[in-house]
């Protein structure tokens, strides 16, 4: 019986050399690696899913969805340091804000200077409720139209996106009985440092995500994580079209996608490697375009008609795709500014026209979704995890065959 086709075909399985140290192996999965001295019957494989993309795009978030899905329960320090993380995007939000005052021309009125002073330094302190001094304050300050202003104009000095989330909470976050529910922890915001491991069960079988920091002191550390991938999930906020890195306010986050997207989708390393292309942010997405026209940050939006449907044509010649939904994707369009169905299709179009000419196959080792990542409930999110889980099972397919291939090499001869 041939072994499956797809991310685990046995060339590719052949192919899965240790390339650097640090991570779980699937080297002792492999079915030509038969001298292997640790290689048992028994042994559970791994599938590693790798989340990647720029800062913000959603990684974490996918990983939270990801463990709520397969039981990976929040324990009560976890709950803890996010009720207190809670606070802090709640407080550092409301700080960046007035920070950013000045740089947008705007002056905050002399009344509203002690509820700045109040939230000037503060931290909350493990077990200790929010402040309820703060709560008059920030509500205040939050309501103000000055502050208001500052928020519509966000993008500009890149705040944070959750805010209108957590203010629209406020009077549950300052309950001094509040425990942060699984929606809430959703919406909280902390920079991934570093690469993180969670160990999943999926089927039976252990499933390793990883999730690394998408900022730009963050990249050098991606090549660690590199190693025997089943997939990757490479997330881009479909916000960040009008929207400046934190680090570089020159840099546009959707051009800065792009660019990691260039080296990732045609990388050799990746060649075999199935990647789940995650367009997030679409709930503000459909808010954002309403005022920010698309055209103003890339120009050539309106003109892209010609554009989408020769790439359709190329995809389409592809055999595999008869049946597949790209059509809808890149249709031909006459963009208006605050159309949302052309917006989304210009930047998959944008994504798309960066892989090189046979080098994925659309619905076979790439896969387009856009999603709301914050939504558990949403169908088009349940879809990701499941795409997700549809490929670990393939490796764990692949190791059955492998199994019983190794059990019956090491049978006695009668
Ligand atoms: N409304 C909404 N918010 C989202 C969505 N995806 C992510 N967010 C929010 O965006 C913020 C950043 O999301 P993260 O998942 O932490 O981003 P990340 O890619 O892990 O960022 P780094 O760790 O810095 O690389 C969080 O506040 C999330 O709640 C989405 O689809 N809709
Ligand atoms: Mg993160």
């Amino acid at each position: 019986m041939d072994p499956p086709k797809g991310p685990g075909s046995s060339t590719q399985w052949a192919l899965r050399i240790p390339l650097v140290d640090g991570v779980k192996r699937l080297t002792h999965l492999s079915i030509h690696d038969t001298s292997s001295s640790d290689r048992t019957t028994d042994k559970i494989p791994t599938a590693k899913i790798l989340l990647l993309g720029a800062a913000d795009s959603g990684k974490s978030t996918i990983l939270k969805q990801m463990r709520m899905k397969y039981n990976v329960s929040f324990s009560s320090s976890e709950i803890e340091a996010y009720r207190r993380l809670a606070f802090d995007n709640v407080i550092q939000g409301m700080r960046l804000l007035l920070a950013s005052l000045s740089s947008l021309g705007l002056n905050l009125p002399d009344a509203l200077r002690p509820a700045e002073a109040l939230i000037a330094a503060t931290n909350l302190r493990h077990d200790t409720p929010f402040p309820a001094d703060f709560s008059d304050a920030i509500i205040a300050l939050w309501n103000h139209s000055t502050v208001q202003e500052a928020r519509r104009r966000g993008r500009e000095t890149a705040l944070q996106e959750n805010l209108p989330y957590l203010y629209a909470n406020l009077s549950r976050f300052f309950s001094p009985s509040f425990i942060p529910t699984h929606r809430d922890i959703l919406h909280l915001h902390e920079r991934t440092i570093g690469t993180t491991e969670t160990t999943l069960i999926v089927n039976g079988m252990d499933t390793l995500v990883v999730d690394v920091g998408g900022a730009i002191s963050e990249r050098r550390k991606w090549i660690d994580a590199f190693a025997d991938l089943t997939v990757i999930i490479y997330t881009v906020s479909l916000t960040g079209y009008s929207r400046f890195l934190v680090e570089d306010p020159f840099r546009n986050q959707m051009q800065d996608s792009l660019l990691i997207w260039d080296s990732i989708c045609n990388a050799g390393w990746f060649r075999r490697i199935p990647i789940i292309l995650c367009f997030t942010k679409n709930d503000l997405f459909e808010q954002e375009i309403q005022h920010s026209n698309v055209a103003n940050w890339f120009p050539d939006f309106q003109a892209t008609a010609g554009d989408a449907a020769a790439r359709r044509d190329f995809f389409l010649f592809e055999e595999e795709i008869q049946h597949s939904d790209v059509a809808n994707w890149l249709r031909g369009f006459q963009a208006a500014p605050g159309d949302t169905a052309a917006g989304r299709d210009y930047f998959i179009n944008r994504f798309l026209a960066l892989v090189k000419i046979g080098r994925r196959v659309l619905d076979e080792d790439l896969y387009i979704r856009v999603i709301t990542a914050t939504d558990a409930d949403a169908e088009t999110m349940k879809e990701v995890l499941d795409l997700a889980e549809g490929m670990y099972c393939r490796v764990r397919i692949l190791n059955s065959v492998a199994t019983r291939i190794d059990t019956a090499l090491r049978s006695p001869i009668h």
